[in-house]
């Protein structure tokens, strides 16, 4: 009833001065979980699924559960946003499930671990993007390869991520190339290189300028205001977090991730969309240890469930509320897709605006 597609949500977000996290889904508890919070705050919501999300629950099941959260919570705009598009099949078959934006991330190639070059990388996300926007759907590029500026490696741990070493070219975002890429493409929006990496081991102390590149983010504002960034790898990896899990018995060592005032300062500068999926699995990871361990006899799952889904809930919440997203869901009216794609085809959708507005 309130699908929304990710460039209506982003302008908007843009135009409202406020971030919005996207969070990763993989089962019913995390949907409920995170549409709970956003109605509790009034937040228009992005569900995101990775490609490993979609075999996991599969792809019927995966859209039901956003259907069932679509009528649950009518006044919550929902954009569902394939994660980590690796080539055309994934984002057109994304598309062809009701998926109202995708990623094609061709900044590497379609096994997900070589990095491509700049060539492989703008052909394939123009091509996705053309077809895309035919019938409105959203799309999110990526220039610039995720990883550690500290290790130059990307992170392998969830079968998506660089392998190998990355020279600091690879790992930062070039922000003049970031200006050509867009007007080239034509995505809605970008994700952009700046020294994050998936999962809890982003950085091995507290991130200063030199691992956490928040220039690359100021340079390329300056000359797109109007672009939409993405800031991948987001996760904050909060203290109390890990501490709660270590307290139950789990083993994950000391790490630091993105603080919460950087996303912040993204936010002032252009970032609009923020992807966090490490902090929603650690927050349920801890309760499901806890009660393993204070409880020795419980076997009903849901007594595990319940409390992981109100950790979540509790997380999800606070991250629209330093976000600002909360409080702008009820006045969005989601375009239909064919609103949107006869807007790109008449080209008020087109980059160029964000592009001009640097000059
Ligand atoms: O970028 C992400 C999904 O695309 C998630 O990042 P985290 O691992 O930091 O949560
Ligand atoms: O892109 C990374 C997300 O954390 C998704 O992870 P996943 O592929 O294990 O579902
Ligand atoms: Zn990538
Ligand atoms: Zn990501």
């Amino acid at each position: 009833m309130a699908r929304i597609t990710l460039r209506q949500l982003l302008d908007d977000a843009a135009e409202h001065g406020y971030g919005v996290p996207a969070f990763n889904i993989n089962n019913m508890e995390q949907v409920l979980a995170i549409m709970n919070a956003a109605a509790a705050v009034d937040a228009p919501v992005i569900l995101q699924a990775s490609r490993g999300a979609r075999s996991y629950a599969g792809d019927i099941m995966l859209t039901k559960m956003v259907e069932a959260a679509e009528a649950m919570y009518p006044q919550i705009p929902i954009c569902l946003h394939q994660d980590h598009g690796n080539d055309e099949t994934t984002c057109l078959s994304a598309i062809q499930i009701g998926f109202t934006s995708v990623m094609m991330d061709g900044s590497l190639k379609a096994d997900m671990k070589t990095p491509a070059d700049y060539d492989y990388n703008l052909d394939i996300t123009r091509r996705v993007t053309e077809m895309a926007h035919r019938v409105g759907v959203s799309v999110e590029g990526e220039l610039g390869v995720l990883g550690s500026l500290e290790t130059g490696e990307g992170e392998a741990e969830d079968g998506h991520g660089a392998e190998g070493k990355l020279s600091h070219d690879q790992l930062l975002t070039d922000p003049d190339s970031a200006v050509a890429f867009v007007r080239d493409t034509g995505v809605d929006a970008l994700a952009i290189a700046m020294g994050t990496s998936h999962g809890a081991y982003k950085f091995s102390r507290k991130p200063d300028g030199d691992i956490l590149a928040m220039h690359v983010i100021r340079a390329i504002n300056e000359r797109m205001p109007g672009l939409h960034m993405v800031m991948h790898g987001s996760s904050s990896v909060p203290q109390d977090l890990q501490e709660a899990f270590n307290a139950a018995g789990g083993e994950m060592p000391q790490t630091w991730g993105v603080p919460i005032e950087e996303i912040q300062t993204g936010i002032k500068y252009g970032v609009r969309k923020v992807n966090i999926d490490t902090d929603c699995r650690l927050a349920m990871a801890a309760q499901f240890r806890r009660v393993a361990t204070e409880k020795r006899a419980e076997f009903d799952p849901r007594k595990f469930l319940q409390p992981a889904m109100a950790a979540l809930e509790a997380l999800c919440r606070e991250r629209f509320e330093a976000f600002g997203t909360a409080g702008h869901a009820t006045r969005i009216r989601p375009v239909p897709l064919a609103g949107m794609a006869k807007r790109y085809a008449n080209g008020s959708l087109a980059p160029r605006a964000a592009v001009a507005a640097a000059a």
